[in-house]
């Protein structure tokens, strides 16, 4: 078994469903590091500068082929790491890889239900990182509310945070100014190429690899048109879909309508849906009076960060029977009509729970982003003030530059 030397040595080194998959995602993480040029000059550079030797990582984030190469960045950039993914997303292919051949401590798999993913944060924190890079600011609140972990609040160097949701809660619930959160989520980067174009195409193929169904000439309703909202409204468009927009805040209604959508309330849009997708980062925005409205065989799914942006709970309670009926479609039967909806991946991420999520060269970007997060504050973590607070803009500048060397100029 792997020896990790900074952290704590009496605990499992991992938790996953199958060793004997490890050569699977092997070549998993080898195909997406072919693909992704950024990340593969940063590893060749940190492997010389050791930018993170003698310091434990503790990571959040999903488990998947484009984050094994991640992976491979910081160990050999030095570090120790000890990581986690999120409800439905882990590839337990890549789990097995990064535990047997690249030395990291994973703790994840793929049927994992939302109580195992905090146990697997707490794992993961138990390593007592020096620095953290958080999905959602699971390990952020663990850190701030179990007194398991209070230690780390004077201990830790600084951290990343991926994701809208996680710099909602950041700055909304937590309110930190014990460390500095380089929130990738705040470069423009990040919000333009990945939220808009990546998980814009990435969700179109998630719907479309669950269900195999055709999407010209469906009414899609897409429920927030922020970053991401905005870019799956986009690609539904382009495949034919009619596509109404649900949107709460005034100005970003406006701006849906400005290109070409039908703006609507889910009141009036959802008796006439064929589909419906939740993308807003916020809790409960599809609930029992909804699913009351929607018609024979709509298919919902979710694209936010957590599972509770629709209500499982009230969907399980008004049906009368649930049935898998393909590996990512569960039928709910409900009434005395046994109206059947169709929920994908059981509302986890489906772009992520379907697929393999963004496509890897906007992950090189997003990851570069990360890595350079990181050395930023392993290396001069004294140049941060103490609060949440965007990426340093010559770190995004570095990484369009390059994006723009890779993508454009080769
Ligand atoms: N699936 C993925 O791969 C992926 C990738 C990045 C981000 N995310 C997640 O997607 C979610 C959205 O991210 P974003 O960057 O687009 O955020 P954003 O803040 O840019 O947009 C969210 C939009 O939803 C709207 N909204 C909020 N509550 C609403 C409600 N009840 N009804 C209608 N509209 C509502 C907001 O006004 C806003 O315009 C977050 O949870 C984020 O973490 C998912």
């Amino acid at each position: 078994m792997y020896q990790n030397n900074n952290a704590t040595q009496d605990k499992s080194s991992h938790d996953i469903a199958d060793i004997r998959l490890a050569s699977e995602g092997t070549k998993r993480i080898k195909w997406a590091k072919s693909h992704m040029p950024i990340m593969s000059s940063l590893i060749e550079r940190l492997e010389k500068d050791k930018p993170f030797k003698g310091l434990t990582i503790g990571i959040c984030l999903h488990v998947e082929a484009k984050t094994g190469v991640w992976m491979e960045a910081l160990t050999k950039g030095g570090a120790t790491v000890a990581l986690t993914g999120s409800p439905g997303s882990t590839q337990d292919e890549t789990a097995a890889a990064l535990v047997k051949d690249y030395g990291v401590h994973v703790f994840s798999h793929r049927e994992e239900t939302f109580a195992d993913h905090i146990a697997y944060c707490k794992e993961v924190l138990s390593f007592n990182p020096d620095i953290i890079a958080d999905n959602g600011a699971d390990l952020h609140e663990l850190i701030f509310t179990d007194r398991s972990f209070s230690h780390l609040q004077s201990t830790l160097q600084g951290a990343t945070e991926e994701t809208t949701t996680g710099a909602n809660r950041l700055r909304e619930d937590f309110n930190s100014d014990k460390w500095s959160t380089l929130i990738i989520n705040d470069t423009l980067s990040k919000r333009i190429i990945e939220n808009r174009f990546g998980v814009g195409s990435s969700v179109v193929d998630g719907i479309m690899r669950a269900t195999n169904v055709m999407l010209h000439g469906k009414k899609v309703v897409v429920i927030g048109y922020g970053y991401c909202g905005s870019g799956t409204a986009q690609r539904l468009r382009g495949m034919g879909a009619h596509v109404t927009v649900v949107e709460s805040n005034a100005l970003t209604r406006l701006e849906a309508h400005m290109e070409g959508f039908y703006t609507s309330t889910l009141e009036k849009a959802l008796p006439d849906a064929d589909m419906v997708i939740t993308i807003t980062g916020r809790d409960n925005v599809l609930r029992k009076e909804h699913f009351e409205l929607m018609r024979d065989k709509t298919i919902i799914a979710n694209a936010g960060h957590f599972q509770r942006e629709i209500n499982t709970h009230e969907l399980e309670t008004m049906s009368s029977t649930q049935e898998r009926i393909r590996p990512h479609v569960t039928s709910y039967q409900i009434g005395e009509n046994q109206k059947q909806l169709f929920l994908l991946s059981d509302a986890n991420l489906v772009n992520l729970s379907a697929g393999d999520g963004n496509p890897i060269e906007i992950m090189d970007l997003g990851l570069a982003l990360q890595t350079l997060s990181l050395e930023r504050i392993a290396l001069d973590a004294k140049s941060l003030t103490k609060i949440p607070q965007p990426v340093p803009y010559d770190i995004e500048m570095m990484v369009a530059e390059l994006s723009c060397e890779h993508w454009i100029n080769h």
